[in-house]
């Protein structure tokens, strides 16, 4: 196949998530030396969905809020993703993210295409009474492209297993039957899966510990910091804590903390749980929260959102590793920078794919009715992870390419030759 024109159907602002993916998506398919249609095939969703939510508030004015849900690819299987409550939501955002769960499904030979939805809203501004409504509202919005067979959201920024159960609560309403599959990430209560909340920490950490051995540091004698303290980044403490990593500086969207000999992080979480922010913790010291980016540590850890080391601060990375807990924190322009300087960056497709994994185990269980032990599934987790590390290493050095190039050419290519292999002309 020739590579003629790289333009991709959706211009993007420079910059934004959307221009990343795309400019991922572009080096992949210049690599893989695919056509500019099979080009513009990957790069374009093949269904989006905007929605007005109209929102009755608890004092009773009317709201009328934004959803989106954004299928990529439908290829391998079902559309797979998270579904994002935050203010910085908008249609971009979610195409790119829904783009990236396209990867992150192939890379993870896990039978599903990509999709992510959002709705531009601060979930700690509205009362869970409200929150259901909105919930509930959206979910019978996007009834009709949603289903266990045509696209399963789970929880992402913003929203968590009491969200999952509301909507699955009503599809199954709509539909007449309970339909656990429709939505992952459920309480065990409605047929969630042991180990779903702390699959994708599990996963980041397990990619660490190998990251970091690749790097030629001992994981018990090595330092890191951890953006976001969400559901990501406080598992992703926690485990390197126990696995004996000195997790220096954790931060929130309100600041950063820190303590030179390792932060107490379950005595931080009973903080959190209490106040609801990292800020003062009395067992670390505040610090400003851009500069722990820069903290001269073996590893960080972004697990937050999108964009936090771009060309403006990446030549001031000074992390041995960098392992993604987010999805896209790194920006196109910021990649060749820490390459330069020696950053061993461990992309999102491969770092945070742990939660997808459980969430494909919770729709197995689901399908068949038969549920696994906690260490059945965290073994199998630990399995598809370190076969995918190894895979994407091998991969970087077969083809001498970076860890991000090497795990989007794989995905890409197993997305494109499942649609090539299903015929071009339907
Ligand atoms: N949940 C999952 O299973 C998966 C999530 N991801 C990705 O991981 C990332 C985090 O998701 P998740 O943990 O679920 O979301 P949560 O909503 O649970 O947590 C998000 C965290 O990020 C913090 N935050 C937001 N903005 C900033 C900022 N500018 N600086 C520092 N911290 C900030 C929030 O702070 P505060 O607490 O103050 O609001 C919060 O601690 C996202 O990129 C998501 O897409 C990827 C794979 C799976
Ligand atoms: O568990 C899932 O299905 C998707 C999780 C997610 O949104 C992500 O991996 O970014």
């Amino acid at each position: 196949m020739t590579t003629e024109l790289l333009t991709t159907p959706l211009s993007a602002p420079a910059g934004g998530p959307l221009a990343n993916a795309q400019a991922q998506l572009t080096a992949a398919v210049e690599t893989l030396s695919y056509s500019s249609g099979l080009h513009q095939l990957l790069a374009s969703p093949r269904r989006e969905m905007t929605v007005s939510i109209p929102l009755h508030r608890d004092n009773g004015e009317v709201e009328l809020l934004t959803g989106y849900r954004v299928q990529h690819n439908f290829s391998r299987g079902p559309a797979k993703g998270g579904l994002r409550y935050s203010p910085a939501v908008d249609l971009d955002e979610v195409r790119a993210l829904a783009m990236w769960m396209t990867w992150k499904c192939a890379l993870l030979d896990v039978p599903y295409g990509g999709a992510k939805g959002g709705i531009t809203i601060d979930p700690r501004n509205y009362s869970a009474r409200e929150l259901e409504r909105v919930t509930r509202r959206y979910t019978s919005e996007i009834l009709p492209i949603i289903g266990p067979e045509k696209d399963i959201p789970a929880p992402d920024i913003g929203t968590d297993e009491r969200t999952m159960a509301w909507m699955m609560d009503t599809y199954s309403v709509n539909v007449g039957y309970t339909v656990p599959g429709v939505v992952t990430g459920k309480p065990v209560s409605v047929g969630g899966s042991l180990g779903r909340p702390s699959a994708t920490s599990r996963g980041v950490v397990q990619i660490a510990l190998a990251a970091l051995r690749h790097a030629g540091l001992e994981p018990g004698r090595s330092t890191a910091v951890v953006q976001g303290f969400g559901k990501v980044g406080s598992g992703a403490a926690l485990f390197l804590a126990e696995a004996g990593v000195k997790v220096q500086a954790i931060s929130d969207q309100y600041g950063a903390i820190y303590a030179a000999d390792g932060i107490d992080v379950p005595a931080l979480a009973a903080h959190v749980e209490a106040t609801g922010s990292v800020v003062g913790f009395g067992g670390a010291e505040a610090m400003d929260a851009d500069a722990l980016l820069e903290l001269d540590v073996d590893l960080l850890v972004p697990a937050a959102v999108e964009g936090v080391l771009h060309s403006g601060n990446a030549d001031r990375v000074r992390a041995k590793v960098v392992v993604e807990g987010a999805n896209g924190p790194t920006t196109a322009e910021a990649d060749p920078i820490l390459q330069a300087n020696g950053v061993l960056v461990v992309p999102d497709i491969l770092a945070n794919a742990g939660g997808v994994i459980v969430s494909y185990f919770e729709w197995v269980q689901g399908n068949q009715a038969y549920w696994w032990t906690a260490s059945e599934v965290e073994d199998r987790l630990a399995q598809r992870m370190l076969a995918a590390w190894e895979n994407v290493l091998a991969v970087s050095k077969a083809r001498g390419i970076t860890l991000r190039e090497a795990a989007t050419v794989t995905a890409v290519e197993r997305v494109a030759e499942a649609h090539l292999t299903r015929g071009l002309y339907p």
